[in-house]
């Protein structure tokens, strides 16, 4: 039968990329997404302002939510100093079969740790299972009517710390005005936004850089 997309983006990636080189496998994939097939990966433009985000704060904990192909893993993990962990979930079980690979493909396995799951199943045993106190980065990029509940959920869950920096993709397209609405009003968050536009298109949207004040 037809092969799905992220196979073909995997396919691409272990075409044209070298293993054990994380930037070739960020230009392999936007190649394949502005030439061949456009996929919902952060993409160059967008992720230019995420490797800004992520070498100022420089984490040693790092939440991802949604994984997709890894594009995005692969671009925080790629950046993140040794010892620094990336923990990222992913709730479809054939994007994160895809993803292992392109996170082996880069070589950041060691980076990386996949969990396969629903955030809210997972967000409160992060500390339990993954013994981690607090994250000092979390990427918000699933779905976007989860943004904000998974947010309250961390805070009730202790996981964020005074300065932890949330970045959130797509907040202008396809939206999550609720958790806009929220980071930018609550007294416990000093929120900015980084105009950009949808990934390999000319559409307007943005990242929303959340830093949590306790
Ligand atoms: O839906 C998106 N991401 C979530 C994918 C599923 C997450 C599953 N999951 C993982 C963990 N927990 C749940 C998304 C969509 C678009 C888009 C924009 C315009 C358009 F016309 C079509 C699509 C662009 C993005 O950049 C996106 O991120
Ligand atoms: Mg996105």
């Amino acid at each position: 039968t037809r092969s799905t997309r992220p196979q073909r983006l995997l396919k691409a990636v272990q075409k044209h990329a070298t293993r054990g080189d994380p930037q070739s496998v960020i230009s392999a994939i936007d190649h394949f997404c502005r030439h061949s097939e456009w996929a919902m990966n952060i993409g160059d433009e967008k992720g230019s302002i995420l490797d800004s985000v992520v070498s100022e704060v420089n984490p040693e904990k790092v939440l991802e939510l949604g994984t997709y192909c890894g594009y995005s893993t692969v671009r925080i993990a790629r950046l993140l100093p040794p010892g620094a962990r990336l923990i990222t979930l992913e709730f479809n079980a054939d994007y994160a079969a895809i993803a292992r690979q392109v996170i082996i493909w880069a070589g950041l396995e060691d980076k990386v740790q996949l969990v396969e799951g629903a955030s809210e199943d997972w967000i409160p045993r992060m500390k339990e299972h993954f013994g981690i106190e607090t994250f000092d980065f979390v990427f918000l990029d699933h779905w976007k009517d989860r943004y904000l509940p998974d947010t309250k959920l961390m805070e009730d869950c202790g996981l964020l710390r005074k300065g932890t920096v949330l970045l959130a993709d797509n907040v202008i397209c396809p939206g999550v005005p609720d958790y806009l609405a929220y980071v930018r009003n609550s007294l416990s968050y000093k929120s900015c936004y980084f105009k950009s536009h949808l990934e390999y298109t000319k559409a307007e949207d943005g990242l929303e850089k959340s830093v949590f004040l306790g």
